[in-house]
């Protein structure tokens, strides 16, 4: 297994372009399954998590061609409507083909994704909104098989705002028969950009970027041509890698607008940020200040971003209180973060972080995704050498972090392992 390694204390300089939102292509891919024909799509991200979802697609019967820039998706036939354990187990958002599969051909079967390293994650309301369009759920050896006549539309009130769950829904409602109204969705910017490619598709989507959505079913969808959003979460990163290094970056094609609560709290710790249109400007203006954080639905701090968060505040003055309140057990990070040096106390969902002078490097083991972004940025921060294993969970998300990294003047490298 490959592992990064990093000699850390060097300030980053320069520009870095940000790549396609993993979180937007991934249920964007999963709605091509919705319309017969030949969709393009552009600005998708060269992840680990797009070539699963092309897999799983694939296994359902699309075809798939690179175009200069953009991907073609042709989702003409489907032969398939199973998404099985091996693919559904090593990426979550699998889930995803749920709502399109019973809208076009009206069942599906999909291995339960398990509890993973950030908590429990059922799928209860993404299945409770589904029976209440109609559809026919049973659990049966690990697996939902779902069914259904004609979806129906519906009045659906999220107990929670899902992320997933609110897409799944919104990809069941735009072909079911009559009005659905989705209450308390998730007001996530990937979901917007979902709801436009449908819109792109002929959908009928009122509402977009709140949390009431309101679907008038249509009979059928064509094939669009769409532009995939920037990643915020990536955006969010480099932030964090300029911060931690003391550096002065500019962050370009960054999605600024979806941005707010996490460049209010880097400004808050003391950094320098500027914007001009999708650039961000980021430099340090001194020492870094330790603020608290509480991770909230959108438009809240974003949950994504608390692990990178708080190894930027290993290294800030005085006391950061981070509070998680969407995933239960998304402090993984933690005892990594500690093997560095760093002076943090978690109790429940809260973690106290006493910022020290210096972190030092060290082996460390990434167990998730954002996880493995805070030990990057750790080892660019710290002084010596920090060698990041397991780092398939980074590939799921990251696209070329290492390249764009050194060319800010980090030192960076992968070995094989
Ligand atoms: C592919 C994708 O877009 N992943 C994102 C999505 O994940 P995902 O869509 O899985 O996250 P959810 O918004 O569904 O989960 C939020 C909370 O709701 C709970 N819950 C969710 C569904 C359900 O049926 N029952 C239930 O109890 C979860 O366990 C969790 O505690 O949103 C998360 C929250 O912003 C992000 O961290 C993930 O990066
Ligand atoms: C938790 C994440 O992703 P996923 O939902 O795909 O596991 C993430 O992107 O941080």
């Amino acid at each position: 297994m490959d592992k990064i390694v990093i000699a850390g204390g060097v300030p980053l300089r320069g520009e870095v372009l940000i790549s396609g939102a993993k979180n937007a292509a991934l249920p964007i891919l999963a709605a091509t399954l919705l319309a017969p024909g030949r969709h393009t799509l552009l600005n998708v991200p060269n992840l680990a998590d797009i070539r699963t979802a092309k897999k799983l697609l694939g296994n359902l019967g699309v075809h798939f061609q690179d175009l200069s820039g953009g991907l073609e998706v042709d989702a003409s036939e489907l032969t398939s409507w199973e998404a099985p354990y091996d693919l559904v187990k090593t990426m979550r958002a699998a889930v995803l083909v749920l709502g399109p599969l019973v809208a076009r051909v009206g069942r599906a079967r999909i291995s339960l994704p398990g509890g993973c390293a950030i908590g429990a994650r059922p799928i209860n309301l993404h299945l409770k909104g589904l029976e209440e369009m109609g559809v026919k759920i049973t659990l049966q050896h690990g697996y939902v098989e779902a069914t259904v006549k004609r979806l129906e539309g519906a009045r659906i009130i999220l107990d929670f705002p899902t992320v997933t769950g609110t897409e799944n829904l919104l990809m069941a409602a735009v072909l079911a028969r009559g009005k659905t109204v989705i209450k308390n969705a998730a007001q996530e910017p990937e979901i917007a950009d979902l709801a436009q490619f449908l819109q792109a598709m002929g959908a009928d989507i009122q509402g977009i970027g709140s949390d009431v959505l309101t679907v008038q079913g249509v009979k059928y969808l064509r094939p669009a041509s769409y532009r995939i959003m920037p990643d915020r979460i990536e955006a969010g990163t480099y932030l964090a890698a300029a911060a931690i290094t003391r550096g002065e970056v500019v962050i370009r094609q960054a999605p600024v607008e979806h941005l707010t609560a996490v460049l209010d709290k880097f400004a808050e710790a003391g950094l320098r940020i500027s914007v001009d249109h999708d650039s961000i400007k980021v430099s340090s203006g001194g020492h870094l200040i330790g603020v608290d954080v509480k991770t909230l639905p959108y438009p809240g701090f974003p949950t994504d971003m608390q692990a990178q968060f708080m190894t930027v505040m290993t290294l800030a003055r005085g006391v950061s209180v981070i509070t998680e309140t969407i995933f239960e057990k998304r402090f993984m990070h933690v005892s990594e973060l500690k093997r560095l040096g760093a002076d943090i106390v978690v109790s429940g969902n809260q973690a106290v972080v006493r910022g020290v002078k210096s972190l030092q490097g060290a082996p460390v083991m990434a167990t998730d995704l954002r996880a493995s972004a805070s030990l990057i940025l750790a080892g660019l921060g710290a002084r010596g050498q920090t060698e990041v294993h397991r780092v398939y969970h980074l590939d799921r998300g990251y696209e070329r972090i290492e390249t764009k990294l050194s060319a800010l003047g980090a030192n960076i490298w992968r070995e094989k392992a």
